[in-house]
């Protein structure tokens, strides 16, 4: 639990609304820890230390379906068959179908509006349907093979079935990030143990392996799933000769600039698009007879593309904007009244690099427009005598399905808008925006086996099958759900009181949204000591009906599973 407590932190960037981890422990019994908040809110040394076991799964998460509700937080359980704990990084999109299915055929109860308690229990219909007391790989391969064709969108995910073992999957398109490493297992005389001697991680970015110490980073392949139990390692594309078209986003914006994803560096490829952004750039202002005195990026995530446009363009790069590094992310937190407010606690504009300067500012992506309408503002205040908008990513104009909170088209600050009226809405004197060939041609060019990207936000082409029926259906949705937000909060109230032993009863600490981490270690020695001491609020004790068959009470495996966005 202390290792995934450490790997979710380095992925609270993926997901800031809720936070979870659970362990499987002594006789397959699930341990869990849930809660509304981030990381460091959610987990404390005091209920780590009640997270026993070698095995655990973890989760950050950013809601794209459901609400922020605490019900929703991950990873979800189910106790049959067998004890299933799951979590997800991504977004289905035929959940509406999946939830009739289960309702009608399968006879399965969904508690939440989550797309990820759906995608559970598809998973344990399907290993249900085996009838075994104790299923083998070649079981879990069928039901993971059928669950690709049963569901559609983008899923990364990993699950723990009790005294068995850790699996990961990915959707057939690989849309969202999945890797896996492993290090040598340090356990007391592990040599004499049956074990693989190794522990192993998944985790939805590689940074988790460079600080956690393990090596070897791969990526889980498209529609491929990995079964580690505690005598083997076992892979199979399940799902082969789909598209490979994994979301450009996540190198625009959603991961860490070190870490690598299918073969790319974040990092490089943020200093590509600053390389063509800045020819694109030359031309405009060329063109219009504009000058620019200084380039500034929009901190934190388009520094590194702002610091190469500056240089490609020979011009200063001044960092006029303070970010307050206690503030997170804006464009994942819940609310538009909370992410306007936060783009101004979290960015401070100082004078001494505005005064009579003709400014550029440069931002990775301009989703909805709140950070480049309060920014320019801000630079304006602070006597600007121009502000020109320059953006990585190309105008996003079409909702994200697969698990980037993109939603409603008319939220979209270049949806429906020329160049020129989305500078108006966000009052620069200029827009200057990334081509998408060239956008995709900066990622493409650091793994050229990678043919296609997810760039549906961008030109509309969904990479699975997504009707207009479906985004008019979502569009609905999404805007009933902001409506009954408040509801939902008043049954959340009534479910504490009835004491929910699944429920985390910790209230909300009022702020952000997701994403996931998850990774598992194996035959490394003794679980945690369990600490006795006052319950700890936000954290349940053992799942119920974590005994069933299948848990075969080894305890020495140890997986722990974290995710984002
Ligand atoms: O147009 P918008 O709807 O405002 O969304 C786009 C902005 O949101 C993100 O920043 P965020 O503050 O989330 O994170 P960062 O600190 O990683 O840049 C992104 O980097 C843009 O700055
Ligand atoms: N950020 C995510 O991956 C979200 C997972 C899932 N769709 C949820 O809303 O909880
Ligand atoms: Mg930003």
């Amino acid at each position: 639990a202390p290792e995934a407590n450490e790997a979710l932190s380095l992925l609270q960037h993926r997901g800031q609304d809720a936070a979870g981890i659970v362990t499987c422990g002594p006789g397959g019994r699930f341990y869990q820890c849930k809660a509304n908040g981030m990381v460091r809110d959610v987990f404390t040394p005091a209920s780590l230390s009640r997270l026993l076991g070698n095995m655990a799964l973890g989760h950050t998460r950013y809601p794209t379906a459901g609400s922020s509700n605490h019900a929703e937080a991950q990873p979800f359980y189910v106790g049959s068959p067998y004890g299933i704990v799951f979590a997800h990084n991504g977004n289905l999109t035929n959940t509406d179908e999946l939830r009739h299915f289960l309702d009608e055929d399968a006879h399965r109860h969904i508690n939440t509006d989550s797309d990820s308690e759906v995608l559970l229990n598809i998973l344990a219909n399907n290993l249900q349907k085996t009838g075994k007391f104790r299923i083998n790989e070649e079981d879990i391969f069928t039901a993971i093979r059928d669950l690709m064709k049963q569901c559609s969108g983008g899923y990364a995910c990993v699950a723990m079935i009790a005294g068995f073992g850790i699996i990961a999957f990915r959707d057939p398109n690989g849309i969202r990030p999945l890797g896996m490493c492993s290090r040598k297992a340090e356990g007391e005389n592990n040599s004499a143990r049956a074990g693989l001697g190794r522990d192993y991680c998944f985790t939805s970015e590689s940074v988790v392996c460079d600080a956690l110490g393990f090596e070897d980073f791969e990526d889980v392949q498209p529609g491929e799933a990995v079964i580690i139990t505690k005598t083997a390692v076992s892979r199979r594309v399940l799902a082969p000769g789909q598209t490979f078209a994994p979301d450009i986003f996540e190198h625009i914006y959603v991961a860490r600039e070190d870490s690598v994803i299918d073969g790319i560096s974040v990092y490089q490829a943020r200093m590509a698009m600053g390389d063509k952004l800045a020819e694109n750039i030359r031309k405009v202002l060329a063109d219009r007879g504009e000058k620019v005195d200084v380039i500034m990026p929009v901190p934190d995530s388009a520094r590194v593309a702002a610091l190469q446009v500056a240089q490609r363009l020979n011009l200063p790069y001044r960092e006029g904007f303070v970010k307050n590094r206690y503030i997170a992310r804006t464009f994942i937190m819940p609310g538009q009244a909370l992410r306007r407010k936060n783009v101004r606690r979290k960015l401070n504009a100082m004078a001494i690099e505005f005064a009579g300067k003709s400014v550029m500012l440069v931002d990775d992506s301009i989703v909805r427009g709140t950070t480049s309408r309060e920014i320019v503002q801000m630079a304006r205040d602070k006597g600007a005598t121009k502000v020109i908008m320059a953006s990585c990513a190309p105008p996003i104009r079409h909702p994200n399905v697969y698990g980037i909170n993109m939603p409603t088209r008319r939220e979209l600050v270049a949806h429906g808008r020329t160049d020129e009226e989305i500078a108006r809405e966000i009052q620069a004197d200029l827009v200057i925006y990334q081509t998408l060939p060239d956008l995709v041609d900066s990622v493409h060019s650091l793994n050229p086996s990678i043919k296609q990207f997810e760039c549906s936000v961008f030109d509309g082409k969904y990479v699975t099958n997504v009707t207009e029926d479906y985004l008019a259906h979502l569009e609905s949705l999404r805007s009933e759900n902001a409506k009954s937000k408040t509801a939902a909060t008043i049954v959340n109230v009534n479910m504490e009181t009835a004491n929910d032993p699944l429920v985390s009863r910790r209230p909300s600490s009022g702020a952000l949204n997701g994403g996931s981490v998850f990774g598992m270690e194996a035959a490394n020695g003794n679980g945690h000591a369990h600490k006795n001491g006052n319950a700890f609020e936000g954290c349940s004790g053992p799942l119920n009906g974590a005994d069933a068959a299948g848990a075969d009470g080894g305890d020495d495996i140890s997986l722990y599973n974290s995710y984002t966005r």
